[in-house]
């Protein structure tokens, strides 16, 4: 795979247009993340966020334009993307503890399960990225017992645990409360320093505070600087009745 320099973009997306039949949902998209940044994709319900990112992921296929990630199709760089989806892509009521769902994470990555159980040597990887995430006590914890936060470190964890350079998390915080949000995006920031991440929120005013960029996406993308997200960002995204979502830390 071609190593990341500062003149190839981790991410690359040249007038990418994609339609659902004839539902037009991204036009003309341009986007380049370089190595090391900390992309806050945000924009109004339906405005193509999640389908953005299943185009990098190489689920979804543009009917025009260029995607390149690491330089590659996406498909053929899809083992150095972890993924967050929106929602767990497996039942929560499914009997199996926190260790065999991170060890998931490296199905396709050339691990042997066998008889649908993990090896040696992907629980060992699953309980390092576990402790990565400050979640190492819950491995042996049943995933339907987990709370908001808990399940989606551990979501997290199954993300790293395939040794990705990519992070794509969506809407990573939907369900939690604010101080597990935090949490989540004091780790993310660890993370950055050797991660490049792309993070799909709604909530700008609070991401604009970790991020180091805002691409704000309704159909056709604008991007912005952190501090030029601002109320009238926001009132040219949303319009004027949704309520900007003030967030307090320390
Ligand atoms: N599989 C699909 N088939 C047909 N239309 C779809 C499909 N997935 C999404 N759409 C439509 O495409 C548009 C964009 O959806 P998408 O999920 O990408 O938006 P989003 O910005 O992620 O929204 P949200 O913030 O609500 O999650 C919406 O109008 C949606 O109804």
């Amino acid at each position: 795979m071609p190593s990341t320099t500062p003149d190839l973009p981790v991410i690359d997306l040249e007038s990418v247009s994609f339609s659902y039949g004839d539902n037009l949902v991204l036009e003309r998209i341009d986007l380049r993340i370089i190595a090391g940044e900390f992309v806050g994709l945000v924009g109004p319900n339906a405005g193509g966020k999640s389908t953005l990112l299943k185009l990098i992921l190489g689920l979804l296929e543009p009917q025009s334009g260029r995607i390149r990630v690491l330089g590659r199709p996406p498909r053929a760089a899809a083992r150095a993307i972890g993924y967050v989806p929106q929602f767990p892509s497996f039942p929560r009521d499914f009997p199996i503890c926190v260790e065999e769902v991170v060890a998931m994470g490296r199905i396709g990555l050339g691990s042997r399960w066998s008889l649908g159980w993990s090896s040696r040597a992907d629980r060992a990887a699953a309980r390092k990225a576990l402790a990565e995430v400050e979640a190492a006590d819950l491995v042996r914890r049943p995933i339907g017992r987990l709370s908001g936060g808990q399940l989606q470190r551990v979501l997290l964890a199954r993300a790293l645990v395939g040794e990705p350079r990519i992070l794509i998390l969506d809407e990573p915080t939907a369900n939690i409360d604010q101080r597990a949000e935090s949490d989540i995006f004091d780790l993310l920031a660890e993370l950055n320093r050797r991660l490049t991440i792309l993070l799909v929120s709604h909530d700008i005013a609070f991401i604009s505070e970790y991020v180091s960029r805002v691409a704000c996406l309704n159909r056709t993308l604008t991007c912005h600087g952190t501090s030029a997200v601002s109320a009238d960002t926001i009132r040219h995204l949303y319009g004027d009745h949704v309520r900007r979502v003030e967030h307090q830390h320390g």
